[in-house]
């Protein structure tokens, strides 16, 4: 052991003194430093890869390079001693990365490589229309010989998957919305703003079981690609949110991009002139992100057949697709957008943009769809938005007041049972949220119970109003029926009565012809 130990001294204070030699030998003999340092690298076991920050002149910035800061940013923080905090563009956190020259070590598969963030000052002058930076900045990895195809075909693929990754995690997210834009054409653009809708699943209000049910589906989703990629389908996936106004359709939206951490693209299809200008559209949308489309029903001409059957509907109904509607067509005035133009954007040329998108629809009337938009393959998922439950108050009241169990929960939940009694998750929030400072949790429960007796009464006058709606609608038809039987009798009374009538008279001529003939007949 002690010989061993002697031989590694050794072995080491001779290697010393040769790079010492060697040190000395370049400075008095720089010509040949080519020739020692081919000398050297036939028994250095290692192998080096330089990655510097900018490409050939000074303009661009080398991914590789950032990929790689993002990926060492990881490990370094952990790692290194001495650090870099920087703030990059588009990334909602700080950056750390290691300081220069420090070196950090990494493993992959059982291998080790070293890391290193050198820098070197600038010392030739620039006479490029770019000015040089001061100092140039680059990593170099290093490994062993024998690793060199571990290194090369996997290990690089690695950072910058992972670099990728983080980058992706971190960056800012944005809300996408598109306006018409200023030219002859008015062509509608995207515009953004940085997306912080603070919603999540765990503050939506919705049963614990769907709400696991819809986070497994995005989450298998987002790990298909290459299973979209075998069966030969666009990686995309279309959603169908539907339910009454305030049942919280938009806050899912947010949800689940918060979720996935998606960029958000807000369509407004009534902005949008033609198919060509939403191909467009849709084409600019980035990899990971939602489009949503609000209200489908009413954002487009997509069917005059559509419309026609709005139309002779009656009703609130009715009266709230109009008002939607009413809202829209002071704008779509010229939308040409079709449905077949939006379906084959869906279904087809997608595919050919690669990247992983989720389109939803959200819709108050969901029986007044075309089939065609939403038939299974196109939206794939259709969930429903209703009103609020007791298993949905309890969210609410967790998240407005932070209260997880009272006295008041059992005539809250045999309110919340009673089938009469329908308040959408919007309205419980509204009564729930602190109308002044310091208000009490109970007050504001109470305020709801309340609102749910109030929705009770209204909902036993909406009753007896559709009951004696339906009876005078009942006796309208019965009394019109009558009044048919009344007239068709009196018509057939005429018709008998004319008939009678034209019989007496043709009896009067017979007779009055027998009485002639016989009259003859005498003479
Ligand atoms: N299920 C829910 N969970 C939590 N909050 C909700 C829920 N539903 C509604 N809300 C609250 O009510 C507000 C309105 O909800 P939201 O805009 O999501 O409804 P919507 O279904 O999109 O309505 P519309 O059909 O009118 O667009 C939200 O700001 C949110 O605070
Ligand atoms: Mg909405």
């Amino acid at each position: 052991m002690v010989t061993m130990g002697r031989r590694w001294a050794n072995t080491g204070s001779s290697l010393a003194t040769i790079m010492f030699l060697y040190t000395i030998f370049k400075q008095w003999f720089p010509h040949m430093e080519p020739f020692f340092q081919r000398l050297f690298s036939r028994f250095y076991p290692y192998i080096q890869i330089k990655f510097h920050e900018y490409n050939g002149e000074h303009f661009k910035r080398n991914e590789v390079y950032s990929m790689i800061q993002t990926y060492l940013s990881k490990d370094s923080s952990l790692r290194a001693k001495k650090l870099k905090a920087n703030t990059t563009k588009g990334s909602k956190s700080l950056v750390l990365s290691m300081d220069d020259r420090e070196e950090i070590t990494d493993e992959f598969q059982g291998v080790t490589v070293w890391w290193q963030s050198k820098k070197v000052r600038n010392t030739r002058p620039s006479f490029s229309f770019y000015p040089a930076a001061d100092e140039k900045k680059y990593y170099i990895l290093k490994f062993h010989r024998r690793d060199r195809e571990v290194i090369i075909e996997r290990y690089l693929e690695h950072v910058i998957m992972e670099g990728k990754m983080i980058k992706m995690k971190n960056r800012e997210r944005k809300l996408y919305s598109n306006t018409p834009g200023q030219n002859h054409r008015n062509q509608t653009k995207w515009s953004h703003v940085t997306f912080e809708h603070p919603a999540t699943f765990d503050t939506l209000a919705m049963e614990e079981k769907k709400k696991e049910e819809i986070k497994n589906d995005l989450v298998k989703f987002s790990k298909s690609k290459d299973y979209y990629k075998k069966i030969g389908k666009a990686w995309k996936r279309g959603y169908l949110l539907f339910g009454p106004p305030g049942t919280g359709k938009s806050t899912m939206i947010a949800a689940m991009a918060n979720f996935l951490e998606y960029d958000v693209y807000d369509l407004e299809l009534t902005t949008v002139m033609d198919n060509t200008q939403l191909r467009s559209l849709l084409i600019e949308t980035s990899t990971k992100s939602i489009i949503v489309i609000e209200d489908i029903d009413c954002s487009l001409n997509l069917t005059g057949q559509r419309k026609k059957k709005q139309e002779e509907e009656e009703g609130d109904e009715k009266k709230a697709v109009e008002k939607k509607m009413m809202k829209n067509q002071g704008e779509d005035k010229e939308s040409k957008v079709t449905l077949s133009g939006l379906l084959n954007f869906i279904d087809g040329l997608w595919s050919a943009c690669g990247g992983e998108r989720i389109i939803v629809f959200t819709t108050n009337f969901v029986d007044k769809l075309d089939p065609a938009l939403i038939r299974k393959g196109r939206m794939d998922k259709h969930i429903e938005m209703s009103y609020c439950g007791f298993k949905a108050f309890k969210v609410l009241a967790k998240n407005y007041l932070d209260v997880e169990e009272s006295e008041l929960y059992d005539e809250i939940k045999r309110l919340f049972e009673d089938e009469e009694i329908k308040m959408t998750p919007a309205d419980v929030g509204e009564n729930l949220l602190p109308k002044s400072e310091g208000e009490e949790g109970e007050t504001c429960m109470k305020r709801l119970i309340e609102a749910l007796k109030e929705e009770k009464e209204l909902a036993k006058k909406r009753v007896e109003k559709e009951v004696k709606q339906k009876k005078e609608e009942e006796e309208k038809e019965r009394r019109k029926e009558k009044k048919v039987e009344t007239e068709m009798e009196v018509k057939e009374e005429e018709k008998k009565r004319k008939k009678a009538k034209q019989a007496d008279i043709e009896a009067k001529e017979e007779k009055k012809k027998k009485i002639e003939e016989n009259g003859e007949e005498e003479h």
